[in-house]
């Protein structure tokens, strides 16, 4: 692919301030979050351990680590005000809306009064998430009342057997750390500089993270994982899907899950997902989704030097650790929280409100006419 146009529509390749958190693109194979290569955390690390680096700066030691999945097991209680919202909300919402309104509820209820308050309110959002779309889930869709409070101490196992009411396997909850961890941080993309848009106001924690689920939600973004799984389970075969890919390149549709904003080689996060979506895979003996997926890859490569970013194939690995599609974003949400709190953190410490210029292309000066002259 050629490089990229660094200007005009989308502020693509305009520095938009400055940040200690992450790189895109720029160092090793292409992701750090706090200098640290982004392979490294997602082959060792527990999510947890990059939520904590990416919140308070350094990586804990084994005795804060502990302490820090204390604290979140701890924050795990739905106050009942806020389950008895998720129980209104129809089973045909939308999973994304409901992260939002839970979000948004929460911040009625346990109001951030001080910037001080900012690490303890997003602790709670951190050991809430997954929570609040359980809660939602189970209710809407099956009408149960499921109990929130939990010993699972990654916040990967926690999600799964809230959902299932199992006990998720090692394996199972591994690809949950590394799809968290991949998920977790992405420099300025665009829902975390909506978040710090808002952090830039000088406005509550919860605002900043209801803005940045919002924008997460759209398909050219967050929505993509979804998008992805949705267009590769049409097909039954690898042949097929080469076909369909064929045809809608043809017809100049957008391929969900492909191409980057700033990458323009590859995203560093797809060799590392993709992995887990080929073991999985082999765990639940597929014979179809994985060779799909490999054939759509190859396929738009060779058609358009286009490769898969991080959203292409955590929708199969998901699928395989048997998620419902529609809660593939909230997923997204669970972890990116984590790097828009930071963000918002990062933003307040050295503020200045967001307040970009426009290039005005309307009409120069128009006579106003009284209502009765206007046709
Ligand atoms: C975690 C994340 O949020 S990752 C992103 C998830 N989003 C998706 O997967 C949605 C699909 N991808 C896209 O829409 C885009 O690639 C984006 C939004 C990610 C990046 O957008 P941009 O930076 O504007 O794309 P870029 O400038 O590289 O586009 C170059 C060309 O490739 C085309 N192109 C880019 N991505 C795709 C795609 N997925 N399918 C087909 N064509 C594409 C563009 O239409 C453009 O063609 P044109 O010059 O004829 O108009
Ligand atoms: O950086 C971007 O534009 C989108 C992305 O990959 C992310 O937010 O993870």
């Amino acid at each position: 692919m050629p490089d990229k146009v660094l200007s005009g529509e989308g502020l693509r390749g305009q520095s938009a301030g400055s940040t200690a958190i992450c790189t895109v693109g720029k160092t090793g194979t292409g992701l750090t979050y706090r200098g640290y290569d982004i392979s490294d955390l997602a082959e060792s690390a527990d999510f947890e351990e990059i939520a904590y680096l990416l919140l308070k700066g350094k990586l804990p030691t084994q005795a804060q680590l502990d302490a820090y999945k204390t604290v979140l097991i701890s924050y795990r209680g739905l106050p009942l005000a806020l389950k008895l919202v998720l129980e209104q909300i129809p089973a045909d919402a939308h999973p994304m809306d409901v992260m939002r309104t839970g979000c948004s509820m929460l911040g009625n209820l346990e109001q951030e009064h001080e910037f001080s308050e900012e690490y303890d309110k997003a602790d709670r959002l951190l050991a809430l998430f997954p929570a609040i779309i359980c809660y939602w889930y189970r209710y809407s869709h099956h009408g149960v009342r499921i109990e929130t409070y939990c010993d699972q101490d990654s916040l990967g196992g926690y999600f799964l057997k809230m959902l299932t009411d199992k006990s998720p396997s090692e394996l199972h909850k591994r690809a949950m750390h590394c799809s968290l961890i991949l998920y977790a941080e992405h420099e300025f993309n665009a829902s975390t500089f909506a978040a710090r848009v808002c952090a830039s106001t000088l406005s509550d924690l919860h605002s900043c993270i209801a803005t940045a689920i919002g924008t997460l939600r759209g398909p050219l973004h967050g929505g993509a994982n979804e998008a992805a799984m949705a267009m590769i389970e049409q097909w039954q075969t690898a042949d097929e899907a080469e076909a369909g890919i064929l045809t809608m390149l043809a017809n100049k549709e957008k391929i969900m899950g492909f191409g980057h904003a700033v990458y323009s080689e590859s995203d560093p996060r797809n060799v590392l997902i993709k992995r887990w979506s080929k073991l999985l895979s082999e765990e639940a003996d597929d014979a179809v989704l994985y060779a799909i997926s490999e054939r759509v890859e190859t396929v738009m490569k060779r058609e358009k030097g286009l490769f898969c970013n991080a959203d292409f194939f955590h929708a199969s690995a998901y699928h395989f650790l048997n998620i419902p599609t529609k809660l593939f974003t909230p997923i997204f949400v669970m972890s990116r929280l984590t790097g828009w709190a930071a963000h918002v953190f990062e933003q307040r410490a050295h503020n200045r409100i967001i307040r970009p210029s426009a290039d005005y292309i309307g009409p120069e000066h128009q006579d106003w006419l009284p209502i009765d002259k206007r046709h």
